[in-house]
């Protein structure tokens, strides 16, 4: 095949500070996505010194303090964890639209790699099983993606 220059990120997390902003709503759930992503950066070489963990009510608040904490510039990067529900009103539609879109609206404003672990299930199954089980843990990925782009951003 051509080779081309190719840009990728190590997945390496040593000396890299992060915040991890964490949701108490379904708190049953988004535990298991911190305990995903924290896992994750330690054993990529993060010290657990370095990340940060805020605590906030709900998926509508992610927005505004992931941006605060991004605007520091103390972190490489921000993991956002939560766990948005569908329950039985259209509730569910704002809540999980206003974060998402708060979230990449507070990475492009910052150009600060901001994760989306935020679960948007239809069903608690659904959710239970994206925080640790047989559909993986949302929280790691968002770790992942987190890292893999703070250090593709480096190189440009
Ligand atoms: N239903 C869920 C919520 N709702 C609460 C909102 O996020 C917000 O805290 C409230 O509207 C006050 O501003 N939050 C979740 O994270 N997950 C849900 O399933
Ligand atoms: C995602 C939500 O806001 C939802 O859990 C709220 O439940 P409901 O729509 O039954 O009030």
């Amino acid at each position: 095949m051509q080779h081309v220059k190719t840009i990728e990120g190590r997945l390496e997390a040593s000396g890299l500070k992060f915040a991890l902003v964490a949701t108490r709503f379904n708190d049953f759930i988004v535990d298991r996505l911190v305990g995903g992503a924290v896992d994750y950066l330690v054993r990529h070489g993060a010290s657990k010194e370095d990340l940060t963990l805020v605590k906030l009510p709900g998926a509508f608040e992610m927005p505004l303090v992931a941006r605060k904490l991004a605007a520091t510039k103390e972190f490489a990067g921000v993991i956002c964890l939560g766990a948005v529900i569908r329950g039985a009103t259209p509730h569910f539609d704002f809540v999980a639209g206003e974060c998402a879109k708060g979230i990449a609206v507070a990475a492009m404003e910052t150009g600060v790699p901001i994760g989306f672990g935020v679960l948007t299930t239809d069903t608690l199954e659904q959710a239970i099983e994206r925080a640790g089980s047989k559909g993986g843990n949302k929280g790691v990925e968002a770790a992942a993606a987190v890292l893999e782009t703070v250090r593709v951003l480096e190189q440009l």
